[in-house]
């Protein structure tokens, strides 16, 4: 199988290469100075690390493999604490690199650990997820959670490079691959429509990593991804586009206690978003039944508690995207016609709400 390499602009560039064999790439961007390279994993996935000490090792370097603990609860200020007492304990230098290897929480965390280590060292991303090599691992955003809210303390700091072993997903349990699709589908809904007509085409194989259009969903989505950061790496514009369903998505996780994948908390705040496109006034009717019906087609939730929505409304008041009391949506005008709700109406956003609730 060719790899697919696909170009992120920006200040440094880096490459998004995907295919299978990739990690023989991992050296060249590594590169001569490097001595020490931290990989941070998680603990329960050694067949999915042990490839990637092997060929770090095999190529000179030394490395320290750094087992977290799995999935969201990596992303925690603890967590990051006992990384950055690792790099120090193992001498991980300016000259140095971290390798985050896993789904988009270990590269979350693993990007943030690399971007506050001595103010800053190289990060190779690994992706081993469909979430995780069509959206965590690309773009720079790095972060952990806190009690407030998700995501509330990171970084920007990109990647040199990052490897998606298509080979990985076969391994990944369905309902996490699903969640992926999420982040697919939001590609869809913000920029690319072919994604959402092959998905529409054929769901079911949309849910498999071995379907007929899954490589060009994914290639299709980290297209999506490359062009905004690299347009927007700090997020003063269109790289709010991708936060598309993020803000009831966000208030959801909290709620749940990071225990709902957050891309199915991102299918519910898709919803949600397109609901409150259509009742400001922007989209059409036809946009909202066609969010839903191709989240259902591939087994994503549409809805959520009736009885959430006092909760879920004071944990959407501290969205990064809000600036002092005024209160900002991503919207869409059409498919891959994005715009912005600024300050909408409580009674506005409680009826959009109850629109999702069962
Ligand atoms: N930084 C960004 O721009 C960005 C973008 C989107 C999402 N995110 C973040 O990404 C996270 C969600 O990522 P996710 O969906 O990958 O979840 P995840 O990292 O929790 O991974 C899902 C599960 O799959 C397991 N896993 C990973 N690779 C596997 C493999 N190859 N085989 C078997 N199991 C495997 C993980 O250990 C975990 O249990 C959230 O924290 C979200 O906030 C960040
Ligand atoms: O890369 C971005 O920018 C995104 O918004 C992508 C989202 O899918 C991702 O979940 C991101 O982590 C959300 O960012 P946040 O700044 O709202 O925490
Ligand atoms: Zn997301």
């Amino acid at each position: 199988m060719t790899s697919t390499r696909i170009t992120v602009k920006g200040e440094r560039p880096y490459d998004v290469v995907v295919g299978t064999g990739v990690l023989a790439e991992l050296p060249g961007l590594l590169g001569d100075e490097v001595r020490t390279v931290a990989v941070v994993h998680p603990a329960g996935l050694p067949e999915i690390s042990r490839p990637v000490c092997g060929a770090i090792e095999s190529a000179g370097y030394s490395v320290v493999a750094l087992p977290v603990p799995d999935g969201e609860r990596a992303k925690s200020v603890d967590v990051a604490a006992e990384l950055w007492s690792a790099f120090g304990r193992y001498g991980v230098t300016r000259s140095d690199a971290v390798v985050g290897v896993g789904g988009g929480a270990t590269t979350d965390l693993a990007g943030f650990a690399a971007a506050t280590w001595l103010r800053g060292v190289k990060v190779v991303q690994v992706p081993t997820t469909l979430l995780g090599m069509v959206d965590a691992a690309v773009g720079g955003k790095t972060g952990i959670n806190t009690p407030e809210g998700k995501n509330l303390v990171g970084s920007f700091h990109p990647p040199s490079g990052v490897l998606c072993d298509l080979a990985t997903l076969v391994s990944v349990p369905r309902d996490d691959y699903v969640g992926g699709l999420a982040e697919v589908i939001k590609g869809g809904f913000i920029a690319d429509p072919t994604i959402l007509l092959l998905i529409e085409d054929d769901p079911e194989g949309a849910r498999l990593p071995e379907g007929r259009h899954t490589r060009a969903l994914i290639e299709r989505k980290i297209q999506v991804k490359a062009d905004v950061v690299g347009a927007d790496l700090r997020e003063s514009g269109v790289r709010e586009t991708l936060n598309y369903g993020h803000t009831l998505a966000h208030a959801i996780e909290r709620v749940e206690d990071y225990r709902m994948r957050h891309g199915e908390a991102v299918a519910i705040g898709m919803v949600y978003a397109a609901e409150l496109s259509h009742l400001s006034g922007h989209a059409p009717l036809s946009l909202v039944q066609r969010t839903r019906d191709i989240l259902a087609a591939v087994g994503l939730p549409t809805a959520y508690r009736h009885d959430a929505w006092p909760e879920l409304r004071d944990h959407m008041r501290v969205d990064k995207k809000n600036r002092g009391t005024r209160r900002r949506f991503v919207i869409l005008d059409d498919v891959a016609k994005v715009t912005r709700l600024e300050d909408p109406p409580e009674e506005l956003l409680e009826e959009a709400y109850r629109k999702i609730a069962r």
